[in-house]
């Protein structure tokens, strides 16, 4: 299949090392809503990996040097580029990873911030001096890169998860080699193809595709790399952080969710479809923050329900690159496949199927937005992310059992309450386990905050000045020998 974009040398089919594209074609990408051929792609093994750590931790002196002007001029010159081509970017992510064009067209915005937040970051990597406890003496912090990082990133978000990674990092000063998911490769190519026009140096951002286990040995044992971060499962990141042990790297996880929604019956309930609508739906729920679990309080419990299927109802499922769809495929049929496990043991636990519950009628990877009422914690969709487009909605009558129910998960990434209760908005969001907890809102996404989890979720920040701590060592310099 050949894309219509306006400037073809952006489909980029090589991994970017070193400043080269290199490898030869070994694995396919497919679009999810017509499995169609995209494109071939390399399939790099450890060894190739290993050299491209090794170019990364070459570039690593040179550009940490740089002074921090010329860093966040490149990286500027890098999201006018993203901005000027967002149109391409868009048709290769969403030809790739399904989601609707107008949702792709946001997320190379959204991962463009980041490389805007970081350019201007880059100039505000400031150390300090704290009072000595020596009066000939005097204390010195400095804030330096740590070295080169490796990034392991998710075919959910194919551009802004590799951006809010790699723009904290290059801003800071250290080099990166990314691994996107191999359903995705065609964005971060692209994305590497402007980083290269943007003047990025040989060796800063490099981008391999291949096999995960190999590579990511590499990338959790080669002594150059001291971060590795890591957006994905949360079995993965587990795996991540073990390997990562015997040669003791920071290891920032961004994992999964399994984000709690909470209507009370003090909230705008309008308000709360429409949030509900966001935080369930964008990309098709395949989002580590969307809302799993939707709890809503007894009174309001029926009329909440029939707004939110009268509002599922306007959704329209079909390739992304149509017209008015505002769901796409899913990402495989394993990813169905889940998703259906998951609805079939909550009808098997007594959950009533008010909307959906099937395959869509397009075929492929296509399912039909889903509502479930009755479901209680028993069932399999209150303990597992589900990571599709399935709204199962809990009944709770108390604040504290509400919070409660929220908190019983290992997991801790994002969580939603609507209310108009100023007391209790604060109380909710202080007892709630999450990192991120959306108020009277079902997006939360932004650049300009630090995006991360608690728990099982995860153990780091990304966002906002916040977001380049992963990547900056600090050292402490202690001056003698003032007074003599
Ligand atoms: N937090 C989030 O945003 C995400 C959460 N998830 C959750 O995970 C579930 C499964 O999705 P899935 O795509 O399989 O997630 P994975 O965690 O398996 O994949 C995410 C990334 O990790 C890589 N990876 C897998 N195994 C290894 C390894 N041994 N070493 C290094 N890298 C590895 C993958 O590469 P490869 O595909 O080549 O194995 C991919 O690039 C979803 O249903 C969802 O619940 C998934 C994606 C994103
Ligand atoms: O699912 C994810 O990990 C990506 C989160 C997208 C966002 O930043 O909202």
């Amino acid at each position: 299949m050949t894309l219509a974009l306006r400037d073809p040398s952006l489909l980029r089919t090589q991994c970017y090392v070193d400043g080269a594209f290199v490898g030869e074609p070994a694995d396919v990408v497919r679009n999810p809503a017509t499995g169609e051929e995209l494109a071939l792609f390399p399939a790099l093994d450890g060894a190739a990996a290993k050299a491209t750590v090794d170019a990364a931790a070459r570039a690593f002196k040179p550009w940490s040097r740089r002074l921090a002007k010329e860093r966040s001029a490149i990286l500027r010159n890098w999201f006018d580029l993203l901005i000027a081509n967002r149109e391409d970017l868009a048709l290769i992510l969403t030809s790739e990873q399904g989601k609707p064009l107008a949702e792709a067209l946001g997320e190379i915005d959204y991962a463009a911030s980041y490389v805007e937040f970081y350019a201007e970051e880059a100039k505000r990597i400031a150390g300090e001096t704290l009072p000595s406890h020596r009066a000939d003496g005097r204390i010195m912090v400095l804030r330096q890169p740590t070295g080169v990082v490796a990034a392991i990133t998710p075919w959910n978000f194919p551009a802004a998860m590799i951006t809010r990674k790699v723009a904290p990092a290059i801003a800071v000063g250290c080099t990166v080699v990314v691994k996107p998911a191999p359903e995705t490769p065609l964005t971060s190519l692209a994305m590497a193809e402007l980083a290269q026009r943007a003047g990025m140096p040989a060796g800063v951002l490099n981008v391999i595709t291949g096999p995960a286990a190999p590579i990511g040995e590499v990338f959790t044992s080669h002594p150059a790399i001291r971060v590795v971060g890591f957006t994905g499962s949360t079995a993965v990141g587990k795996l991540l952080m073990r390997q990562a042990a015997g040669t003791v790297k920071k290891v920032a996880l961004e994992l999964g969710g399994n984000a709690p929604f909470i209507v009370f019956d003090d909230a705008d309930l309008d308000a709360a479809v429409e949030g509900a609508i966001a935080a369930k739906f964008r990309n098709m729920g395949q989002t580590c923050v969307c809302a799993n679990r939707i709890y809503v309080q007894r009174g309001v419990a029926e009329a909440f329900v029939e707004k939110l299927a009268a509002a599922m109802g306007k959704l329209k499922v079909g390739n992304g690159l149509e017209a008015g769809i505002t769901q796409g495929p899913l990402i495989t049929g394993r990813a169905v496949e889940k998703v259906e496990a998951h609805i079939a043991d909550a009808l098997a636990k007594g959950a009533q199927l008010r909307l959906g519950g099937r395959r869509h009628a397009l075929g492929g990877t296509f399912f039909e937005p889903t509502l479930l009422t009755g479901v209680t914690q028993a069932m399999t969709v209150a303990r597992e992310e589900t990571f599709g487009p399935v709204a199962p909605v809990f009944v709770f009558d108390t604040e504290e059992e509400v919070v409660a129910m929220a908190n019983d998960t290992e997991f801790g990434l994002a969580g939603y309450f609507f209310s108009r209760d100023i007391g209790r908005i604060f109380r909710v969001a202080e007892d709630l386990e999450y990192g991120m907890v959306g108020i009277n809102s079902g997006l939360i996404s932004t650049e300009l905050a630090p995006f991360g989890g608690v728990k099982e979720s995860g153990n780091s920040r990304e966002g906002s000045h916040h977001g380049v701590e992963e990547f900056l060592e600090k050292k402490y310099l202690f001056v003698g020998g003032l007074n003599q």
